[in-house]
């Protein structure tokens, strides 16, 4: 039995190591909260106006302004900043939290579209910190996507075998 975080590398094309090569630079102190403020906000505009009206309506529910602080909040924590997310909401227990979404392969590409225009038009994000970052997010999403994976079996449904296995991000 394949584990999540072997299906997340397996699916996303991303290994373990450059998924967590996030750890290895402080990234918050790197770049400072306001990239990460500006970086969230830019992506959820994108996710909030965008054309595909089924991506768009993933979102319906949540208000923007909250889904950006949640976004950016849990990004500084992660990438080793101060616990701003669990200190207002607790653990990220992400796979459960996505649990009442459609969490697929295209969802994931769909999310992951955006970030990597976001992370472009993000200014102060160098390179190398801007490639840890895509491959951290790119692995995640297919993280969220076997968990996805594992709901959707339990409800019955078959597994999804459509594996992308893209290249890690530049
Ligand atoms: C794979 C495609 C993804 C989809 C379709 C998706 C969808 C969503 C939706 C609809 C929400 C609710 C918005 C809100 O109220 O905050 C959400 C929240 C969130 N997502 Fe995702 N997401 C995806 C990937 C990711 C990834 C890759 C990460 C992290 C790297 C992430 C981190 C979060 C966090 C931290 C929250 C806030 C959770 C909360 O506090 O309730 N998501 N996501």
């Amino acid at each position: 039995m394949q584990s999540l975080q072997q299906k997340a590398s397996e699916w996303s094309g991303v290994d373990q190591e450059d998924a967590f090569s996030i750890d290895e630079v402080n990234l918050f102190e790197k770049l400072g909260l306001q990239t990460f403020i500006n970086l969230s906000t830019d992506f959820y505009t994108r996710v909030y106006d965008d054309e595909e009206e089924w991506f768009r309506s993933i979102f319906a529910n949540s208000k923007k302004e909250d889904a950006i602080q949640n976004q950016y909040e849990f990004f500084v924590q992660r990438m080793g900043g101060p616990p701003l997310y669990s200190q207002r909401k607790g653990h990220p227990a992400l796979i459960g939290r996505h649990r009442p979404f459609p969490v697929t392969h295209k969802a994931a590409e769909r999310w992951l579209h955006h970030m990597q225009q976001a992370l472009d038009n993000t200014t102060d994000i160098d390179h190398d910190s801007k490639t840890r970052m895509l491959n951290f997010f790119r692995h995640t999403a297919y993280f969220l996507v076997a968990g996805n994976d594992l709901k959707s079996q339990s409800q019955g449904a078959p597994p999804c075998k459509n594996g992308t296995n893209k290249p890690a991000a530049e």
